[in-house]
């Protein structure tokens, strides 16, 4: 499929500017298909926070008990979903809003229940049907997936934009974030093949959320996707993973 997906994480939602928006234009003018993904953990933790509902995370990922799990569908379906809708409407951008529920785009099944509760991981994709969607607009999608069995489950925004892509074969994925780029010793890392990543690690150069966000993008790489982009804009370069070095 001739299709660019972007990751848009909570943080990142509110500070798109118009670049943003006429890439897409530029984009779909040129006939690509464009998915974007969107976040809220900070809108959802915020929102866990007003109900005296405690957020416990375990590397990076959110313990989803059946309360979390109604106020996180809330959050994304109810706030941040229609947030990004409204500035795309605002644009001029033909889109629609998208979610497990609608013709079993996304299935999933449990990472470890007994560890993380309602998490998953995505299985399948309804390719037939996506595909007919981006055809005529711009897919909003949010980061949740539904089991065989009708149960919902909450999945990380990144791993989800990963495993679409990877699903999917996109050409390109872009991780939209609040940093420029990988970054060490101040300095934006503009080129990353998969090989880079462990000592990174290990030299506690990437830790909190750049850790699952670069394994999710290395997994995608891996699958096909040919180049996974880690910015805080569409219009700049930031960090551009491949599989090999090529300029
Ligand atoms: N080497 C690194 N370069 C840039 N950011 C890093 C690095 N290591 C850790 N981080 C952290 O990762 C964060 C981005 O991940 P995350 O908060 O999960 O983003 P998002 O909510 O957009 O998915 C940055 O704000 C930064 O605090
Ligand atoms: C399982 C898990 O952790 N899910 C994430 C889904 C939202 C997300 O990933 O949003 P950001 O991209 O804004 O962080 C969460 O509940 O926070």
């Amino acid at each position: 499929m001739n299709l660019i997906i972007v990751k848009i994480g909570g943080n990142a939602i509110s500070k798109l500017n118009s670049d943003f928006f006429e890439q897409l234009r530029q984009w779909r003018q040129a006939g690509k298909k464009v998915l974007l993904i969107h976040g809220g953990g900070p809108q959802i933790s915020k929102l866990s926070a007003k109900l005296n509902i405690p957020t416990v995370k375990k590397n990076g990922i959110r313990v989803t008990d059946e309360e979390t799990l109604s106020l996180t569908k809330m959050v994304l379906l109810g706030n941040t979903q229609p947030a990004l809708l409204m500035r795309l409407a605002h644009e001029g951008l033909a889109a629609i809003g998208l979610n497990a529920s609608d013709q079993q785009l996304l299935t999933g099944t449990y990472v470890d229940q007994a560890k993380y509760g309602a998490v998953g991981s995505i299985t399948g994709v309804n390719e037939l049907a996506l595909s007919k969607i981006l055809s005529g607009q711009i897919g909003v999608l949010a980061p949740l997936a539904l089991t065989r069995d009708g149960e919902w489950l909450n999945v990380n925004a990144d791993t989800a934009a990963a495993d679409v892509a990877r699903v999917l074969k996109a050409s390109q994925l872009y991780l939209l974030t609040d940093v420029p780029g990988v970054l060490k010793n101040g300095k934006v890392i503009s080129a990353m093949i998969p090989q880079d990543l462990p000592q990174l690690i290990e030299d506690k150069v990437i830790t909190d959320g750049m850790q699952p966000k670069l394994s999710a993008a290395v997994e995608a790489v891996h699958a096909g996707v040919h180049a996974v982009c880690i910015t805080d804009q569409l219009t700049h370069p930031g960090t551009t993973l491949k599989m090999e070095v090529t300029d």
